[in-house]
């Protein structure tokens, strides 16, 4: 299945000269800051018809433009939440992501964001105690959690005394007891949690969340939360989110830079043919939200078609 094409010299192509692409509707818009080289948007639209709804892929100059770009699109998806809902229910992921989301912390949205509506989840945990350094936890609450005014009893962090199994038991209750009262919304197709928002990275074998290549977790329909005990990236013990799960919530964010990822973001986006059906990120597919990919100009770098200018 082809997603789409693009072929953009975003340097030479004026917007109008691309909309000949059958499957790709293309806007084209210059950095006002920079002048930027490029940061475009190609929103492509499924060829085969169940899903009407597009994948968005955003490419940025660098990651200081991915950051700025990616905390507007967090203010504005928490202010329509709150609006509509009253709350904002996000999930986060470990790694890059959150130096990558950490502007939320500076001017405006330190002021602006209505954090106190924010109610915090993990999309992954490495199962290791609160205080440890590869807890998801701890790089979330030392990089923004601590320096923005959330309210402590929002965040859902995992618990870190028990076992792997136990803490992905222990994290879906959780979970349960705010979709019954509403503070995670539910999705209208099944009994699933519905996000407003989770934010993921992606590993360069693919990987999101937790969730690795070729792992049996990535079957797993009926819990909301599972565990691994084998993680092939350290620590080995980690809870996670399933697919029922990310692919029930309103907006899912893939957040991916640097060159070390370029091949599996070909293998993903351009759904590259053979099939490699075992890439996690592949099956990111939200049934009725939003997808929206943030990619640098290397991670991006190996996506068919696609010519940066220097
Ligand atoms: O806890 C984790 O390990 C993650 O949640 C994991 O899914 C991460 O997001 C990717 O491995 C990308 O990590 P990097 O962005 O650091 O490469």
């Amino acid at each position: 299945m082809g997603i789409y094409k693009q072929s953009v010299d975003t340097h030479l192509l004026p917007p109008s000269s691309v909309s000949s692409f059958s499957t790709v509707s293309l806007s084209l818009s210059l950095s006002p800051t920079l002048g930027a080289v490029f940061h475009f948007v190609v929103r492509s639209m499924a060829l085969c018809g169940a899903k009407k709804d597009g994948r968005e892929l955003k490419i940025y100059e660098n990651t200081d433009e991915l950051s700025t770009d990616l905390a507007d699109y967090i203010a504005e998806l928490s202010e329509n939440s709150v609006k509509e809902r009253g709350v904002f229910a996000i999930a986060l992921s470990g790694g890059s992501l959150i130096s990558l989301i950490c502007k939320l912390c500076e001017a405006p949205y330190n002021k602006t964001v209505d954090w106190a509506k924010w109610y915090i989840f993990w999309a992954d945990e490495r199962v290791v105690a609160k205080s440890h350094a590869d807890s998801n936890y701890k790089l979330a609450k030392d990089g923004i959690l601590s320096k923005v005014p959330v309210i402590p009893s929002h965040v859902h962090s995992i618990n870190d005394t028990v076992s792997a199994e136990k803490a992905a038991e222990d994290y879906e209750f959780v979970i349960r007891q705010l979709v019954r009262t509403r503070v995670i919304n539910v999705s209208d197709i099944c009994d699933c949690p519905k996000f407003d928002l989770i934010l993921l990275g992606m590993g360069p074998d693919g990987h999101v969340a937790s969730l690795f290549p070729g792992h049996s977790v990535l079957d797993e329909k009926e819990q909301w939360v599972t565990f691994i005990t084998d993680s092939p990236k350290p620590p080995p013990e980690r809870i996670t989110f399933t697919l029922p799960v990310i692919n029930s919530a309103s907006n899912v964010a893939v957040v991916v830079t640097g060159g070390s990822k370029a091949d599996a973001v070909h293998l993903v986006v351009d759904d590259v043919e053979p099939d490699h059906p075992s890439l996690p990120a592949k099956l990111v597919q939200p049934t009725k939200g939003n997808l929206v990919w943030f990619l640098d100009k290397a991670a991006a770098s190996k996506l068919d078609g696609t010519k940066f200018s220097e």
